[in-house]
């Protein structure tokens, strides 16, 4: 079990598709000096392999049964984060729209969230003990996956400005209609939300960040304060343990040296 360093901070970052879950922890990470985990490339990465070994993805059965014989492995470099599966580059295949479409269903089947958490969790603990710590993004993370993280944000944007801001991203490749990504968003939004096992939600105590009208600039500013903040409370909270210990100290020395003198007293 890894120990965490006193100072490593996690970061749970959550949000419906297209709402700049990835690129605003990516940033943050980088400004920071943190890891980044993009946990939908995880979910993606297995959905590819289930594809390209010719399992069913509408059939639950057939993907528990597989969901083990994949290894997939992330770098969490924020500048240069990469996934392989069996050893081999996924980062371009993940991003087809054969994988957008089929990641849903396949991420919906509790053997494979019971394997990708595990994972998500162990490259969490390993950043927190030998870095300044992670920024985590994905569907569940505060709620499930590391639901004691020190900050926890849920972004939000209408479907309108993220269906654009995906539009503008598949311009001259896919020349996608935004109404087709916009109801494409949505679909698969639902399909998150409502699965059984650990569905697209906001947790309780998260901090909730609506960015239809915010630059990425903005909201990568936003986080970047929210964390410093909460750094510099668990700061001043440790001074103050720290703080009340010396005093703790300094008050059974007291305690002691006025013990020591009355004996004295009583000795003399
Ligand atoms: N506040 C913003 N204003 C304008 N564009 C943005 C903003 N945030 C993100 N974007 C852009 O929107 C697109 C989607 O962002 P991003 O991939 O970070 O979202 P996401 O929440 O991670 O999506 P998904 O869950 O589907 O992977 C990117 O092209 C990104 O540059
Ligand atoms: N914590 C997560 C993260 C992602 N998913 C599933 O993966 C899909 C792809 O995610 P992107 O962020 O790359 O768009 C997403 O639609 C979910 O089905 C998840 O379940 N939990």
């Amino acid at each position: 079990m890894e120990t965490a360093a006193p100072s490593a901070v996690i970061v749970a970052i959550d949000g419906p598709s297209g709402t700049g879950k990835s690129s605003t922890s990516k940033a943050v990470a980088a400004k920071l000096g943190l890891r980044y985990l993009d946990t939908g490339a995880q979910y993606r990465a297995i959905t590819w392999w289930m594809i390209t070994n010719g399992v069913d993805t509408d059939d639950p059965q057939a993907i528990a049964l597989a969901a083990g014989k994949p290894a997939i492995v992330s770098g969490t470099d924020p500048a240069a984060p990469t996934i392989t599966v069996d050893g081999l580059d996924a980062s371009g295949p993940i991003r087809t729209q054969e994988v957008t479409s089929k990641v849903s269903a396949v991420s919906a089947v509790p053997e494979v969230r019971t394997l990708i958490t595990d994972l998500q969790r162990s490259i969490a603990a390993e950043a927190a003990a030998e870095a300044d710590g992670i920024v985590v993004e994905g569907r569940d993370i505060g709620t499930t996956v590391l639901p004691d993280a020190d900050l926890k944000i849920f972004l939000t944007a209408s479907a309108e400005a993220r269906a654009a801001r995906r539009s503008g991203e598949l311009r001259g490749k896919e020349a996608a209609d935004l109404a087709a990504t916009r109801e494409a968003l949505i679909k698969r939004d639902a399909a998150d939300s409502g699965r059984k096992t650990s569905p697209l939600a906001k947790a309780g105590d998260a901090v909730e960040v609506d960015t239809t009208e915010l630059t990425l600039d903005q909201v990568i500013e936003c986080v970047v304060t929210l964390v410093e903040e909460r750094r510099s409370r668990d700061a001043a909270q440790v001074e103050g343990s720290e703080r009340g210990t010396s005093e703790e100290h300094s008050a059974g020395a007291e305690s002691r040296r006025s013990a020591t003198d009355s004996t004295e007293r009583r000795a003399k």
